[in-house]
């Protein structure tokens, strides 16, 4: 394994006349935690969608596990070891918590298929160590309790636990959080630290997080990378990077000598 699991070289994305990603690089350090910072419409879910295929760029390529990947559809980013959440929860809402993980474990496909199958005890088997893996992921992230409710009727916080635990399913390198504590009271914020934590040391997996609470990336991230207007304008450090000016300038707004920055607080 490389040194690095993404590199992310010249990345331009554009709509129409608008550039919403202007030659943009980035490198994650395999097992770090890697946050993407930065003002509203600087480019943050966009490159997201660039990195797990759900957009093509116009310039550049993505290279995950030494591999150019640039293009390859999401389903197929997924095979290749990448899980990701999404800003707007994405989950089968109708059905119930366990079946959300349980799809994620496997194709639904593959799903509907072994549904249909008569019981063998091959297939036993199967769905033992899946539903295995299922309470595993639920017990991790705190829903195993909820297992049958329905996923639209947990509460906000709750579902984006679940997209978590789904995007750990397929077992992938790295995962993508985007936003994951939006919506979390600050017991669940909280909470969400220490597993965003054990995501990396217990399962092993690269973290890359868009997140606006400072608090919370600065209580995780090993580096910071801040984008504006689709560039970066700063990587490394967390106390560095929070620190710069240009950092407090576009994510902030201009600060005066007297104002205080929360983040800036973190030793
Ligand atoms: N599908 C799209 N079509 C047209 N413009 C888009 C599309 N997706 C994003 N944009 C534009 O690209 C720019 C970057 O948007 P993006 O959602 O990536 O920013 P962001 O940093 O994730 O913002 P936020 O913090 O509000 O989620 C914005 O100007 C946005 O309006």
């Amino acid at each position: 394994m490389p040194d690095n699991v993404l590199e992310i070289k010249g990345i331009t994305k554009k709509f129409g006349g608008l550039t919403a990603l202007s030659k943009l690089d980035l490198e994650v350090e395999q097992g770090s935690i890697h946050a993407i910072i930065g003002p509203n419409g600087s480019g943050k879910t966009t490159f997201f969608n660039v990195i797990t295929g759900l957009y093509v760029p116009d310039e550049g390529s993505v290279i995950f596990c030494g591999k150019d990947v640039t293009g390859t559809v999401p389903y197929k980013m997924a095979r290749l070891g990448m899980g990701r959440t999404f800003q707007t929860i994405f989950l089968f809402k109708q059905m119930t918590v366990l079946e959300n993980v349980l799809i994620g474990l496997q194709s639904e496909s593959e799903y509907k298929l072994i549904n249909n199958m008569i019981m063998t005890p091959k297939r036993q088997l199967y769905e033992k160590e899946l539903h295995e893996k299922a309470y595993e992921l639920l017990a991790f992230v705190g829903l195993y309790d909820q297992r049958n409710d329905i996923a639209c009727n947990l509460p906000y916080g709750k579902q984006r636990l679940l997209e978590v635990a789904r995007a750990m399913g397929i077992n992938p390198k790295i995962i993508l959080l985007d936003e994951p504590a939006a919506g979390m009271n600050p017991q669940e914020t909280s909470e969400l630290i220490e597993r965003v934590k054990n995501i990396r040391n217990k399962y092993n997996m690269t973290v890359l997080i868009i997140e606006h609470d400072m608090k919370l990336v600065m209580q995780l991230a090993d580096t910071i990378t801040c984008l504006d207007h689709g560039s970066v304008i700063a990587c490394g450090n967390p106390k560095i990077v929070t620190k710069d000016s240009k950092v407090v300038e576009a994510y902030l707004g201009i600060v005066g000598e007297k104002d205080t920055i929360e983040y800036n607080k973190v030793d």
